[in-house]
């Protein structure tokens, strides 16, 4: 027993080294297989390999050895491929002893591992070698573990959370909840809506079955768990009304309140009494500013604006041009202009930081704009399940646009329009004082018209605390 804790101990101390280092190559492509280093020491520490990292042994698993009159640079990188292959193998050996021997951390499945060996395969720069050893085990895999519904829900886990577009997996993976999960816990179902929410997966017959299977077992479940399965199902459209409800608009009399109190306190030009429309100067420096915009380039984040999903007040599709950058990776929250600008937010609106949503870094080109819309959410809308209402929005401008270049903030049925000014926040409640979402706070963002690029980023603040993120 205690030899087990202490193994489980070091394994875990290396699981961290080898997160590190799996992180390393996606900003230093050309070193992508660090990785392997740690790794090895990793595999070690499981007693699935007790070779030394550069194996003489390599050929017994299946590949042929460089020919020696190969040019030697092509001989050094077939060999090297050569390792990496072996590598991905024994990580997939790791992944299969874990999930359906079982025999070494049984009867607990070590969700980091799983995490971190499919975190091995999610580099780009690994892909063309990793993925296809991945996907035809998984294949392999999943059809044994069809019983076994704990080791499925930690595998579909670790799936979601590195973000895995193996298609067939998931698809294998339905079948099998569908086919054989009658005995699950609710706690297991809870993981399967939230993994395959997560993934996107609009599958009916799964949806159908996972909400049918949760009906006698509910009393179970946690109020968190039962937060994550309604919202599970309500992101992919497929509401659990009949089991949980609706997610209500209407945001607590008592948060709203204090809300508004907040912003009509607030130290800044105040445009508008009622609703209170406050632009506060120099919450964020222009360093602070470049170093969020570095963020999000250096990590890839942008994404064009989905054209819909947006509504206006009265409820229609708007129009959004612009490209987004969401700040929710556990390691941005603690980034120094991250943390500034959530314990601001957190400060002078008087609410607790986890209230406060992962940052959202909005750009616009020449020509983009976000047509009319509300920033709250409808019935419809998943998130409301998880921190409530939007009670107020913070939009931070991280660049002043120069005259006449366009992109003003502008509530047209409050008759204001705000020009955006380097690290001021313009704040507004999007409900009113007993919780009810505002049209009245409908705005747009007036198109760039010069050959420059407008940045901002949206703080928003919920009624209630948001749960911990559990992705990367
Ligand atoms: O960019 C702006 O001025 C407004 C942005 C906005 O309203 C939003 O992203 O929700
Ligand atoms: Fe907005």
């Amino acid at each position: 027993m205690a030899l087990g804790h202490q193994r489980r101990a070091s394994f875990l101390a290396l699981a961290a080294l080898a997160a590190v280092f799996s992180l390393l190559p996606r900003y230093i492509p050309d070193i992508a297989w660090v990785t392997t280093v740690p790794f090895q020491l990793l595999l070690d520490s499981q007693g699935l390999s007790a070779r030394p990292y550069a194996s003489p042994r390599r050929t017994e698993t299946g590949m042929r050895s460089a020919p020696s009159d190969l040019d030697p640079a092509v001989a050094e990188k077939l060999k090297a491929a050569q390792e990496r292959i072996s590598q991905a193998k024994q990580a997939m050996a790791v992944l299969r002893n874990e999930l359906c021997g079982r025999n070494f951390f049984s009867p607990e499945i070590d969700r980091s591992l799983l995490i971190e060996v499919l975190r091995l395969f999610a580099p780009e720069s690994a892909k063309p070698m990793r993925e296809p050893i991945l996907q035809k085990e998984l294949i392999n895999m999943i059809p044994d573990m069809r019983q076994d519904t704990e080791a499925l829900a930690a595998l579909i886990n670790a799936m979601a959370t590195v973000r895995l577009a193996y298609e067939p997996a998931w698809q294998l993976l339905a079948d099998v909840v569908v086919e054989e999960c009658s005995s699950a816990s609710g706690r297991q179902l809870v993981a399967f809506a939230w993994a395959f929410a997560t993934a996107g997966e609009p599958r009916q017959d799964l949806w159908t079955a996972l909400k049918s299977m949760m009906a006698g077992k509910r009393k179970e479940l946690s109020a968190e768990e039962r937060v994550t399965f309604a919202w599970s199902c309500a992101e992919v459209g497929q509401h659990a009304t009949e089991l949980f409800g609706e997610a209500s608009e209407v945001a607590a009399e008592k948060e709203s309140r204090a809300m508004l109190e907040a912003i009509r306190n607030l130290d800044g030009k105040h445009l508008l009494k009622n609703p209170p429309v406050v632009l506060v100067p120099d919450v964020v420096t222009p360093e602070q500013s470049q170093e969020l915009i570095r963020l999000a380039d250096e990590s890839k984040l942008w994404w064009q604006s989905s054209r819909r999903g947006a509504r206006t007040a009265a409820g229609e599709d708007a129009l959004r041009t612009s490209s987004s950058a969401v700040l929710s990776a556990p390691r941005m929250f603690q980034e120094p202009p991250v943390k500034a600008i959530r314990s601001w937010a957190s400060q002078v609106l008087k609410v607790p930081e986890d209230t406060v949503e992962a940052l959202q870094l909005v750009r616009y080109q020449k020509g983009e704009q976000y047509s009319t819309h509300v920033d709250w959410g409808r019935k419809q809308d998943a998130s409301l399940w998880l921190g409530g209402q939007r009670t107020a929005t913070a939009l931070i401008y991280l660049n002043t646009l120069p005259k006449d270049c366009g992109g003003e903030t502008s509530f047209e049925r409050l008759g204001i329009q705000v020009s955006p000014q380097a690290g001021a926040a313009l704040v507004w409640p999007n409900v009113d004082s007993s919780g009810r979402p505002q049209d009245l706070v409908e705005h747009r963002a007036m198109p760039v018209l010069c050959e420059t690029q407008k940045y901002a980023v949206n703080v928003w603040i919920r009624e209630k605390p948001l749960p911990a993120y559990r992705g990367d």
